[in-house]
């Protein structure tokens, strides 16, 4: 080729979409996003922090065994609270907004995080309340000049119930005995947007889970869990598409990094 040819420019390669995942046990939510990672149906996207307020969560060891490992964080509120005396839940959740929003994702997602965050985490999160950032040393004037801020970031969560269906902790064992005594006659799982007001925030995608009569919870189970694992990316692709679309020529999936430029 002549020197003079024109090259081929390619567009501005998109920044890649960020991911942060809050969770409190075995993360088997989490593993299907780890899995979708950068795949047609999580495309150009990674995981850049996983955030477990259980130091035992397998979802730690999940995040540290992916290719290429996933950075974690752990705070658990009652240590945090024995080792900072004179602190409170809301300075906690405070904390746990500094280290999401230090890690600037696009998108936070509770996939089984058992702990009921406040309306000053989501304030954060939303942008509309600067935080210090303590990891700096006191008068630093960085910090003065520079605090933390940020969104808004949405937050989403998986809740194994449909909408106004058995709010809180202990969904799927009290849907479950719900069903058998015949009080409700569907039982499903849904992804929402995460408000103060616990599992009421908008739907995204809500499935119903087929459930039989007199059938052992661990196989009611079984099925519910598939359902969220395929929910959960799609509900992610969804808010990331929101939030920061893919251009059009992108929507294969493939890291746009890994793409070699033409001469
Ligand atoms: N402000 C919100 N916080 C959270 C939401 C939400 O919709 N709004 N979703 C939950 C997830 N969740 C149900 O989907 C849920 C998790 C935990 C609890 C709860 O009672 N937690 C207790 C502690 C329980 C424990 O440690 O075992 C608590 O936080 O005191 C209710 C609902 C995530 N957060
Ligand atoms: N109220 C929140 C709640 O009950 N979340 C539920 O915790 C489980 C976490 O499993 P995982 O750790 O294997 O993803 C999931 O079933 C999720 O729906």
């Amino acid at each position: 080729m002549s020197a003079s040819s024109p090259t081929t420019s390619h567009p501005a390669l998109p920044r890649r979409r960020r991911l942060a995942v809050l969770i409190s046990g075995s993360g088997t939510n989490l593993q299907a996003l780890i899995d979708a990672q950068n795949t047609p149906a999580l495309p150009n996207t990674s995981i850049v922090l996983v955030l477990s307020n259980r130091k035992a969560a397998h979802g730690l060891v999940r995040a540290t065994s992916a290719s290429p490992p996933i950075p974690t964080a752990y705070l658990a509120l009652q240590p945090y609270l024995r080792h900072n005396p004179g602190k409170t839940r809301e300075d906690y959740d405070l904390e746990l907004a500094r280290i999401v929003v230090r890690a600037k994702p696009d998108v936070v997602v509770l996939a089984g995080w058992m702990h009921i965050v406040s309306e000053s985490f989501l304030e954060v999160l939303r942008g509309h309340h600067k935080i210090e950032d303590e990891s700096r040393t006191p008068g630093d004037s960085d910090n003065d000049e520079n605090p933390i801020s940020t969104g808004p970031i949405p937050v989403i969560n998986i809740h194994p119930a449909l909408p106004g269906q058995f709010d809180g902790a202990n969904a799927i064992q009290r849907g479950y005995e719900a069903f058998q005594r015949g009080e409700v006659d569907r039982l499903g799982v849904m992804v929402h947007r995460v408000v103060a007001e616990v599992d009421r925030g908008e739907p995204l995608i809500v499935r119903e889970v087929p459930i039989e009569k007199g059938e052992s919870i661990e196989v009611y189970e079984e099925r519910l869990h598939s359902v969220e694992w395929e929910i959960i990316v799609q509900a992610t692709k969804r808010v990331l598409d929101e939030v920061k679309p893919m251009p059009p020529s992108e929507g294969n999936g493939i890291d746009s990094d890994d793409r070699v430029e033409k001469p």
